[in-house]
């Protein structure tokens, strides 16, 4: 698995080295692509912290090429060894330097946050909008192999990661984002009704894969997450606590503070110890993908170009369209 990985990383490295454009280097305390803003606190020498912001406008969705830079960022945290922790959350809050689109139309209203010279910003309160639908829809069978591949090696790196990983969740956080937030060790959630956290996939007429639904069954059991998967439920942060797909709720403007607190409670413990302990609770969930991703791909790529299919997110995009905004 190991050599897989590594391969696949070199891959990705090459694939990145092409389209990833480094923006911004200030020693290793702060680095970006395009899409993934790194981050690092603490004192050089010192055990570290990152901080991973996705920055897709308009909704963080993760994209091909978002999931190819946020490996690419993953991989060189995990191999700086003053870095322990990293933290996941979304780059979306509004930047000074803003105006307002006048808002007299629906579709203006609904991307109204654009920037001095018109290149379009992520909208404040949402944390990831999930798989990007237009990766899914209209291709064909081979982009939606090289899509899922990339989709389960997001999901195999978080999983598995030896780093503490903990998600700040700043926004909504349906389907793929959830799936974000459940590979992490600790989950906190601002406390804000409009955002939603969870796997709505039933929602859109297609069915989550296997190894997600085994990690919700992981993080909130198995009757919670039969339900949960039949409805499509989308947790408020209150009802998401409760339930467990959430750790914590906090105001929003505390989220970032208590999520550093927090990870400095788990930095005290031994890496090794927790590193094995994560990897004896997870292995055997992610060796069940491990040993037929190749099948899940094919399941994929044929499951997602059947008519039906089709015609559910095509509905389900009109839908997100014409909404009211
Ligand atoms: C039995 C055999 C089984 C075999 C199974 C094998 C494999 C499994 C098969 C399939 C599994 C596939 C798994 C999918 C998981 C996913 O993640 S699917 C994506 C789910 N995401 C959503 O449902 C979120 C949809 N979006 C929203 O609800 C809202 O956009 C929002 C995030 C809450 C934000 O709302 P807001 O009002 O601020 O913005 P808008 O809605 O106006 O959106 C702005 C703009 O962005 C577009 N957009 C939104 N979400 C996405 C997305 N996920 N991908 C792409 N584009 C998106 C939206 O359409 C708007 O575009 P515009 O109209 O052009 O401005």
């Amino acid at each position: 698995m190991a050599m897989a990985l590594r391969a696949a990383s070199r891959v990705l490295l090459r694939a990145g080295s092409r389209l990833g454009r480094r923006e911004a280097v200030d020693g290793a305390r702060r680095f970006a692509n395009k899409r993934v803003l790194v981050e690092t606190e603490g004192a050089a020498g010192a055990t570290r912290i990152a901080v991973m912001k996705f920055r897709n406008p308009p909704v963080n969705s993760l994209s091909l090429d978002f999931l190819t830079e946020f490996v690419i960022s993953l991989e060189k945290l995990e191999n700086d060894k003053s870095i322990r922790g990293v933290i996941l959350t979304s780059d979306s809050l509004k930047r000074g330097n803003q105006t307002k689109v006048a808002a007299t139309e629906k579709t203006e209203e609904k991307r109204a946050t654009r920037d001095h010279g018109g290149r379009l910003q992520e909208r404040p309160g949402i944390f990831s909008a999930g798989l990007d639908l237009l990766e899914m829809y209209g291709r064909n069978p081979a982009h939606y192999a090289e899509y899922w591949k990339a989709v389960q090696e997001l999901w195999l790196r978080l999983y598995l990661s030896s780093l503490t990983l903990m998600s700040a969740i700043n926004g909504a956080s349906p389907a793929g984002g959830c799936l974000l937030a459940i590979t992490c060790d600790y989950r906190i959630m601002a406390d804000n009704p409009k955002y939603t956290i969870g796997l709505n996939e039933s929602l859109l007429g297609i069915v989550a894969p296997f190894w997600l639904k085994d990690n919700y069954v992981n993080t909130i059991g198995h009757r919670a997450a039969e339900r949960a998967l039949q409805l499509g439920t989308l947790f408020p942060p209150a009802e998401a606590l409760k339930v467990g797909v959430v750790d914590e709720v906090v105001p929003e403007d505390q989220v970032h503070s208590k999520t550093l607190s927090v990870m400095a409670k788990w930095l005290a413990i031994p890496d090794h110890s927790r590193q094995l302990t994560k990897t004896m609770m997870r292995k055997a969930t992610a060796d069940n993908l491990i040993k037929q991703r190749e099948a899940d791909i094919q399941n994929f790529a044929s499951f997602i170009s059947r008519d039906s299919i089709q015609k559910s997110l095509h509905m389900y995009l009109e839908k997100l369209k014409h909404k009211k905004g």
